[in-house]
């Protein structure tokens, strides 16, 4: 429970008679950046929006260090940092008097902090600049200094990376981690890019129609990634699926003259040798590593059947 920021129980959002989001319910750890990840139109905004009280709940709830969303508004919003629509920046000021008007409307920001959050998205050198000369990265970043100004425990990014290039996508991926592992700040993303969420995320949450189809760790992915799926071109084939189903004890499908089937990089020299020494002619092999994005394409097209 302590090391929870944000537990989200069995939500649902009905927009007219649409039942957009269909009973969502998972936990954002402390310090963890978690994806949300979908395609087009799997509720991935309209989640976030009822995580940052942007539209009401119309069942289940969300808790925000403990509190609820729903019944104890306040307490709970303080929580969260967020850049939901494109941040209100004024680009004939500069950086730094953009977050200052910010701070004066919040209580209780020191000028300390302001430079704090500076140091945290890497914007010591441009923040007196006027924010029209700011590529976008830098007005990512700055939009999500703004969002940290009052020491959120948990801040939610909205697609933070739609429409920069490789530079600016790497740097925002470096300082969500930062966030995340050296302040400790829970940070939600959405996106519908894998490949970056993968770099980003530490756990990642496939939604698709409005209900959450997987939550995986990325590091345990990686992990099994080591399996691999071999294809093995030999023959007489038969002889050689006896074989190599005994070896490995694994189930073995044939396809023409190959043999498919999962195993470890390790476990491959043997097999071969031991092949061949039983007078199986080898005529190649090849491994394919499941990734994660194959598991992706893999859920989403399971959910939809
Ligand atoms: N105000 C609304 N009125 C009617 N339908 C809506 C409304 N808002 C969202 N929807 C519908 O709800 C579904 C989910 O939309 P949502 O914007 O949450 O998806 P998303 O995963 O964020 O996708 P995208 O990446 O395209 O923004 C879509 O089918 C959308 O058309």
């Amino acid at each position: 429970m302590a090391n929870h920021a944000m537990q989200i129980n069995n939500i649902h959002k009905n927009i007219g008679r649409k039942e957009i989001i269909k009973g969502l319910s998972f936990t954002i750890n402390k310090g963890e950046v978690f994806g949300f990840l979908g395609p087009n139109g799997a509720g991935k905004t309209t989640t976030i929006r009822m995580m940052v009280g942007l539209i009401s709940i119309t069942k289940g709830d969300i808790l925000i260090e403990g509190k609820s969303i729903k019944t104890n508004f306040k307490e709970a919003i303080r929580h969260v940092g967020a850049i939901v629509e494109n941040p209100e920046m004024y680009p004939y000021m500069s950086g730094w008097k953009n977050l200052l008007h910010y701070a004066r409307m919040i209580d209780g920001i020191s000028k300390d902090r302001i430079n704090e959050v500076i140091k945290l998205v890497g914007l010591e050198k441009a923040i007196h600049e006027k924010v029209g000369r700011y590529s976008l990265g830098m007005r990512q970043r700055l939009g999500i200094a703004q969002a940290l100004l009052h020491n959120p425990s948990i801040l939610i990014l909205d697609e933070p990376t739609n429409g920069l290039d490789p530079s600016g996508i790497r740097e925002i991926r470096q300082y969500i981690r930062n966030l995340a592992e050296k302040e400790q700040v829970a940070v939600i993303v959405s996106s519908h890019l894998l490949s970056e969420m993968e770099m980003m995320c530490d756990r990642i949450g496939v939604i698709n129609n409005g209900r959450i189809i997987a939550i995986e760790s990325v590091q345990d992915t990686l992990q099994q990634s080591k399996v691999n799926q071999a294809l093995l071109k030999a023959t007489p084939i038969e002889v050689a699926k006896v074989m190599v189903e005994e070896m490995l004890q694994t189930s073995v499908t044939t396809r023409n003259d190959t043999l498919m089937f999962a195993t470890i990089e390790d476990e491959i020299p043997t097999l071969i040798k031991n092949l061949v020494n039983e007078e199986i002619q080898i005529y190649g092999i090849q491994l394919e590593r499941t990734t994660l994005e194959d598991k992706f394409i893999h859920l989403i097209g399971e959910a939809n059947q």
